[in-house]
């Protein structure tokens, strides 16, 4: 994410930690409760004309991103074009794979994976290292060129000569997965079926976030032949009662569904259920919700994206709350990247001589590991303690 300054509205103030690609950051944020977004800060965009075929329409849905990208980086789509059928049999399946004994969903733990498919136990991860580890449970996978509608017509399991070797080094898919998922008959078809739904939706965007981004509209075709696209269901189930919280940092402790991040790669799709939980912070430092609306799909900017827009676009801090509902909670979004052979810096059409790019091109395939590693910058770690202690003293 990026160095954007916050001004504090709310009656209180507290100071948010957070993992970026420069490391470790603190936002001064406010601590008043989270309150509903406006139809400005979390618009939604109607996708009805996306395979209209005049260029007018496109342009016209393209302007409407561009506003949300930059302000709250967070928008729904609506008549976005997946069937709700498709939606809801992956959503009852992940229900039914969820609700089976811990030892059978082991079976397929993440842990025994090399890549890290799978499933994720109850707390099993912690988003945010300031906060509680996330009381959720997950099932994920990475992109895989067996799973894509744009080699269906190739002999599958597709050999692997038939993958430019670039391309190969990083794929990172192991469908071998799917056969620890059997013991939950149509689990694996409707997983599937709902990722393909939501690997076409999301190559069809790209071509709306060019015009988005003042290009012509088949700039990213050619990124997107063997994207970045990992898929997670989300499982949030009922917590009751004071939950485990991070001990040895108390004060700043706080019990999270998931914990607040930024989200790594371009632009994520989140098919969410109606329970609700799902929070934004938007550009003044607030905690919005993005409640859950009917037939619509959330879509927000990612860490990449921003970067290769000179920051123009904005990869949001979001976090969601403990599922304090009797029912579970489901999410199921879908992780959007480009090709992880290709070298990217700042777009042409996003800096200039009066705003040079802030950033180099780099290896996609190697974003995730220069993301993921970033806290161990020292020069960087102490600027931003010093930072955090102006922070607090100023507070005082
Ligand atoms: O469950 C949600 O609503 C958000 C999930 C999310 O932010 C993520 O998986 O990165
Ligand atoms: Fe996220």
């Amino acid at each position: 994410m990026g160095t954007q300054t916050t001004t504090v509205t709310a009656p209180g103030r507290k100071i948010l930690t957070l993992d970026s690609s420069h490391g470790t950051v603190y936002r001064e944020i406010s601590s008043a409760p989270p309150r509903a977004a406006t139809a400005e800060e979390i618009p939604i965009i109607d996708l009805s004309k996306l395979n209209s075929k005049n260029l007018e329409d496109h342009k016209s849905i393209a302007l409407k991103i561009k506003a949300a990208a930059e302000n709250t980086g967070f928008f729904y789509i609506e008549n976005h074009g997946i069937e709700e059928e498709i939606i809801e049999n992956a959503k009852e399946s992940v229900m039914k794979f969820m609700a089976q004994p811990l030892e059978v969903k082991q079976k397929v733990a993440r842990k025994n994976q090399k890549y890290w498919n799978g499933y994720f136990e109850p707390a099993g991860s912690q988003a945010n290292k300031s906060e509680s580890r996330d009381h959720k449970e997950n099932f994920g996978w990475q992109y895989s060129p067996n799973l894509d509608p744009l080699y269906d017509h190739l002999p599958h399991p597709i050999a692997s000569s038939s993958i430019p070797a670039n391309i190969l080094e990083y794929i990172r898919a192991e469908d071998e997965i799917w056969d620890g998922t059997l013991s939950c008959p149509g689990f694996k078809e409707n997983a599937i079926t709902y990722y393909r739904s939501m690997l076409s939706l999301a190559r069809r965007l790209t071509k709306i976030f060019a015009l988005a981004l003042d290009l012509d509209e088949s700039y990213f075709d050619h990124l997107t032949t063997y994207p970045g696209a990992d898929l997670a269901f989300n499982y949030y189930p009922p917590v009751s009662g004071d939950i485990g919280k991070v001990k040895e940092n108390e004060a700043m402790a706080h019990d999270v569904g998931l914990g607040s991040h930024t989200d790594l790669q371009c632009f994520t799709l989140l098919w969410q259920d109606m329970i609700g939980g799902l929070l934004v912070l938007n550009r003044g430092g607030e905690w919005i919700k993005a409640t859950p609306i009917k037939g619509t799909i959330v879509v927000n900017i990612g860490d990449f994206l921003m970067r290769m827009t000179n920051d123009k676009w904005q990869s949001t801090v979001h976090r969601v709350e403990v599922n304090k509902t009797s029912e579970p909670r489901v999410s199921m979004p879908l992780f959007f990247g480009f090709n992880f052979n290709e070298f990217i810096g700042v777009l042409p059409t996003c800096a200039s001589e009066s705003e040079p790019p802030k950033y180099e091109p780099l290896r996609i395939g190697d974003w995730n590991y220069i993301r993921l590693n970033q806290s161990h910058n020292k020069i960087f770690k102490q600027r931003e303690e010093a930072k955090k202690k102006a922070m607090v003293e100023a507070m005082m």
